[in-house]
């Protein structure tokens, strides 16, 4: 019996095609979500579990370089270091250059995507594979680190300050219930 199914393109091969042609996949859409998240990349089109997403494209350069740079806090965040053959580096993403991985926001509990090195042309690549099937509209994420980032401490604010609301309301009621 002959099969029938697909041959599927290996997700590593398949980042370094999009690598090589310096372009994103067309399948991704970015929106704007809100004042404090800013912009996010959304799925057009449903991904598998493991597949290449996008590279987190930008300038390759050392890690001390990285540092002297004079960078706001925003532009900071477009900066990501990592370990290879090692010495540290970064990909300086801080350019808006229209591309789509410099977008893709951060979410340390539970994100769809992970970021891993692909080498080519014995250059290190940053580049996002899916951790579980992701749906048509829903946002991309990945985890950004240990880096102690500042919308994490304003998201467990807001959550503190809704869990005293809403605890304050409930026993607001029940005392009105007496
Ligand atoms: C690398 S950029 C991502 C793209 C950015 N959202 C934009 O519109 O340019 C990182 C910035 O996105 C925002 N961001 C990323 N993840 C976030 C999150 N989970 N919650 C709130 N803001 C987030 C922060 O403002 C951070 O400075």
């Amino acid at each position: 019996m002959t099969s029938k199914r697909k041959a599927r393109v290996k997700p590593v091969e398949d980042a370094i095609s999009y690598i090589l042609s310096g372009g994103d996949k067309p399948w991704f859409a970015v929106r704007f979500i809100n004042n404090i998240k800013g912009r996010g990349v959304f799925a057009t089109e449903a991904i598998e579990q493991g597949s290449f997403v996008l590279e987190y494209r930008g300038e390759f350069i050392s890690a001390e370089e990285c540092r002297s740079r004079n960078y706001s806090e925003t532009q900071s965040t477009f900066l990501y270091e990592f370990d290879w053959q090692k010495r540290q580096w970064c990909i300086d993403a801080s350019k808006e250059d229209g591309s789509l991985g410099r977008l893709v926001n951060d979410n340390h509990k539970s994100p769809n995507c992970v970021m891993k090195k692909v080498t080519v042309n014995n250059r290190p690549h940053l580049c996002l594979f899916a951790v579980r099937n992701i749906e048509v509209g829903t946002e991309l994420d990945y985890n950004y680190g240990d880096s102690k980032w500042s919308w994490r401490q304003k998201v467990m604010m807001i959550m503190h300050w809704l869990h005293y609301m809403i605890v304050t309301d409930v026993s607001f009621t029940s005392h009105n219930l007496r």
